[in-house]
């Protein structure tokens, strides 16, 4: 891990509802990322975690203050197709199938046949679903599902993995396991990743650092160190570090008005 690679510069997002009223999304918000980092977004609903992820991605535009990723434009970024983004729904077509579905972002991009189905091969040994790339996402269960939506993120070989509540629809025992390969698989592409989530354990188990947001309007009220070993099992959850740190970031919570 070394120099900053994502600055947000007191960034800002007022939104305008139908009814004409502005809600104060983000309030100046600054931060900076480095190249490999694993950063959490953590807040309650509505502290514009999404809408900070959106900003980054440039999916929407602030209304203030700016981003610069490696000296450029999150369009910039994304016109260069460095970006994987995960969802909370992994929004697979059901007519096509596990392998069909990871490669079609390398279909719209053009990348030769030969090359996609090598690279189909590796992100599903990559997300444990080798034996899986001739099914149909119905016949998946929602982890599984998610696991596909994370390979075909991966497709692309982005330097930039931005994840939005990826598993917060899916039971506890799964969430962990994914959890854990997450961890495994960032090891692997060594992607700087952006993960959103209103679960503390989740982001103290994943993260180098967690960005506490706090509503109305969102607003960075901390950032935690997560100093804890690597590479992480599940079985540091019953650690009295671990309880530490959880206990610390809900601290930070009860502390802010919200
Ligand atoms: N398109 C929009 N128009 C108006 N208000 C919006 C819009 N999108 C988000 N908001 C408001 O902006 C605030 C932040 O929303 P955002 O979705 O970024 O929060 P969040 O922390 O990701 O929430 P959640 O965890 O529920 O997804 C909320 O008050 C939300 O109602």
């Amino acid at each position: 891990m070394s120099e900053t690679q994502i600055q947000v510069k007191d960034v800002s997002m007022v939104y305008t509802n139908n009814a004409g009223e502005k809600i104060n999304a983000l309030d100046s918000v600054s931060l900076d990322i480095k190249e490999g980092e694993f950063i959490s977004l953590l807040g309650p609903s509505g502290c514009g975690k999404t809408t900070l992820l959106r900003i980054i991605a440039d999916l929407l535009q602030p209304t203030d203050g700016e981003i610069i990723i490696d000296g450029q434009s999150p369009r910039d970024i994304r016109i260069k197709q460095e970006y994987g983004i995960v969802f909370q729904q992994p929004v697979l077509y059901d007519w096509r199938t596990v392998r069909r579905n990871i490669c079609l972002p390398m279909e719209i991009m053009g990348v030769p046949k030969k090359e996609r189905t090598s690279r189909i091969d590796e992100k599903l040994d990559l997300v444990g679903l080798k034996d899986f790339g001739k099914k149909y996402p119905f016949e998946l269960s929602g982890g599984m599902q998610q696991r596909v939506g994370i390979a075909r993120a991966l497709a692309l070989n982005p330097k930039y993995l931005l994840m939005d509540e990826p598993f917060s629809a899916l039971d506890e025992f799964t969430r962990e396991k994914l959890n854990e390969d997450l961890l495994e698989i960032w090891g692997k592409t060594k992607s700087t990743v952006i993960f959103v989530t209103h679960n503390i354990p989740e982001s103290v188990f994943l993260s180098d650092r967690v960005i506490v947001l706090t509503p109305h309007p969102g607003k960075l009220a901390a950032v935690v160190d997560i100093d804890l070993p690597r590479p992480r099992r599940n079985e540091l959850r019953d650690s009295p570090e671990f309880f530490e740190y959880v206990a610390k970031i809900r601290k930070c919570f009860q502390e802010v008005k919200m």
